[in-house]
C-alpha cells in the first residue's frame, strides 16, 4: 500500500478517536469519518509499519447510523468529530470505550451502565475558547483543523450556546473595525490570540475575555466601549499571555470594565466563576452528573468529606448541608477564592477550601492523622497520582467517589485503589460532551 493510492475498504470498527477502522494487506487503516458497516473508496495519506491513515473519497455503501451534517468543518476541525453519527450510537460508542478499557485491564466483570444522555445535544457549551488568526488579510475566528494550527473560519460553533456564538461574531466584527492586530504565532507578534466567552444559563450574564500578547494596546478603549454595548455582556477581561506557548490563558487578568465573575446555578446553589476557574461546560447535564455521584456516596450527617480537585467548590458545597464537614483542595488560586466566596454566598460554614496540589496536600493531611468518610475526586485528564491514592487510603474513607473525564486514567487509578483494599463493581458513563468523543464516567470504590 502506498501514499496517494485509492483503495476500497470495509470499515469494521471505530477507534477511540472515532476514526473508522479497516484491515487490508496486513495493515490497520484509520479512515477519518468513516463508520462501521460502510464500504468506502479511500485515499491513503500516510503509511507506517503496521498501520496507515486514509480519507474518504467516496462512500460506496453508507451506514444507517450516519447523519447528514450542515457544515463539514465541524467534523474536520475536531470541534464535533462525532457529529456525523446518530446520537444513540454516540452514546453506545462512549459506553464501549469504558467496556474496552475494562476488558484490557481484565476487569470484565465490572458492570457498565448505559451512557446517560445529555438534555441538550447541540448548543450545550456555556464556554467557548476560539483562536483568532489572520486569513487573506482579514481577522477570522474559528477552530483549528484536527492535529494542526490551520484555522478554519467559523461563525456557528454548533456545540456552543448560540448566545455565545452571537457574542463571538460581534466581538470579531469590532476587532475588525478597529483593525486590532491579530496574533502571529510563528513570529510571536501581533495582539489578539484567543476570544474566550462564558455565559451563565441561569442569569444570562456573559463574560468576554480577550487573550492578548500585551496587557494594553492602542485600540483597547474604543474596542471596550463597543463590547460594552453587546447585549448581555457583564464584563470584559484582558488576559495577558506574553509567552510563546500553546497554553491558551496567561496568568494575569485585567478587568477592562464590569464584573470579573459571572454567577451560575447548580440545583439551588449559586456559584461565582472567575476567568481562570474551571466550571463544568454542560450546564444542564452537570446537576445530573453530580446527583449520580452524590447518590453513590450514600452520605451520613456525621461524615467528613473531601472534595479533591474542587474547582470553585461545586461538589463539596452541594453536599455540605447533609454532612458534618467538607474540605476542598484545588490548585488554581482564583478557583479557591471563588469556592470560599461561594460557601459564603450560599450560607455554608462547614466547608473549607485549601490551595495546593492534591498530591501534596492529601499526604500532609494523612500524616497529620486526618480521618475521612467519603472522598470525592474529579481530576483533570491525567488522573490521580500514586501519592494521592496512597494518602487517601491512609485517611480510611468508607467510599471514594471518582468522577473522570478520561476513563483510561480512571481505570488505571481504580486498579491502584483495588490493590490497597477497595473494590468497585460498576462504572456509569455520562455524556457531558455530545458530538465529541470525550467520555465522562462515575464510579464508587468501597472499603472492603
Ligand atoms: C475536572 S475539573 C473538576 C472541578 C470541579 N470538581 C467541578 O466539577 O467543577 C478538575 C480541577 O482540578 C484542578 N487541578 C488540576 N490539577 C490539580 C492538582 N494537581 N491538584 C489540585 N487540583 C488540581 C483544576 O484546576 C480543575 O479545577
Amino acid at each position: 500500500m502506498k501514499k496517494n493510492q485509492i483503495v476500497d475498504l470495509e470499515i469494521t470498527d471505530l477507534s477511540y478517536e472515532a476514526m473508522g477502522v479497516a484491515h487490508d494487506e496486513g495493515l490497520t487503516i484509520f479512515v477519518t469519518n468513516a463508520l462501521p458497516g460502510e464500504i468506502v473508496s479511500a485515499k491513503i495519506l500516510k503509511v507506517k509499519k503496521n498501520f496507515a491513515f486514509a480519507k474518504i473519497e467516496k462512500i460506496k455503501k453508507e451506514s444507517p447510523d450516519r447523519v447528514k451534517i450542515k457544515l463539514n468543518q465541524w467534523v474536520q476541525t475536531g470541534l464535533a468529530s462525532l457529529a456525523h453519527i446518530k446520537y444513540d450510537k454516540q452514546l453506545e460508542f462512549k459506553r464501549n470505550q469504558v467496556v474496552n478499557l475494562l476488558k484490557k485491564a481484565h476487569l470484565d466483570d465490572v458492570e457498565v451502565g448505559e451512557t446517560l444522555p445529555s438534555p441538550e445535544q447541540t448548543g450545550y457549551r456555556n464556554k467557548a475558547q476560539v483562536p483568532v488568526r489572520e486569513i487573506n488579510g482579514q481577522l477570522e475566528i474559528g477552530f483549528f483543523r484536527r492535529h494542526s494550527h490551520d484555522l478554519v473560519p467559523l461563525t456557528n460553533f454548533f456545540t456552543t450556546d448560540p448566545e455565545i456564538d452571537r457574542v463571538l461574531v460581534a466581538v470579531r466584527d469590532i476587532l475588525r473595525k478597529y483593525r486590532v492586530p491579530v496574533y502571529d504565532e510563528i513570529n510571536h507578534k501581533g495582539e489578539v490570540r484567543y476570544l474566550d466567552v462564558r455565559r451563565s444559563k441561569a442569569t444570562g450574564e456573559i463574560m468576554v475575555i480577550l487573550v492578548c500578547l500585551h496587557k494594553d494596546f492602542p485600540q483597547l478603549l474604543g474596542v471596550a466601549a463597543e463590547i460594552s454595548q453587546i447585549h448581555g455582556v457583564s464584563g470584559l477581561i484582558l488576559n495577558h499571555n506574553p509567552k510563546k506557548t500553546n497554553v491558551i490563558l496567561g496568568k494575569k487578568d485585567y478587568v477592562v470594565f464590569g464584573n470579573d465573575q459571572i454567577t451560575d446555578k447548580i440545583g439551588d446553589l449559586k456559584f461565582r466563576i472567575s476567568p481562570q476557574s474551571f466550571f463544568q461546560i454542560n450546564s444542564l447535564q452537570t446537576p445530573r452528573l453530580y446527583d449520580l455521584a452524590i447518590k453513590k456516596a450514600d452520605l451520613k450527617p456525621s461524615d467528613v468529606v473531601i472534595d479533591a480537585y474542587s474547582g470553585i467548590g461545586t461538589i463539596g458545597l452541594s453536599v455540605a448541608k447533609h454532612v458534618k464537614a467538607v474540605r476542598g483542595i484545588e490548585v488554581v488560586r482564583d478557583a479557591i477564592k471563588d469556592a470560599k466566596d461561594n460557601a459564603k454566598l450560599n450560607g455554608i460554614d462547614n466547608a473549607k477550601y485549601y490551595l495546593g496540589k492534591a498530591e501534596e496536600v492529601m499526604p500532609r493531611w494523612a500524616k497529620q492523622g486526618l480521618k475521612t468518610d467519603v472522598v470525592f475526586v474529579d481530576p483533570p485528564r491525567k488522573g490521580l497520582t500514586p501519592e494521592f491514592i496512597g494518602a487517601t487510603v491512609k485517611t480510611g474513607p468508607e467510599k471514594v467517589v471518582y468522577i473522570s473525564c478520561n476513563p483510561a486514567t480512571m481505570v488505571r487509578d481504580l486498579q491502584l485503589f483495588q490493590e490497597q483494599g477497595y473494590e468497585f463493581d460498576r462504572i456509569d458513563p455520562v455524556d457531558m460532551f455530545p458530538q465529541t468523543p470525550h467520555v465522562e464516567a462515575v464510579t464508587v470504590l468501597t472499603k472492603k
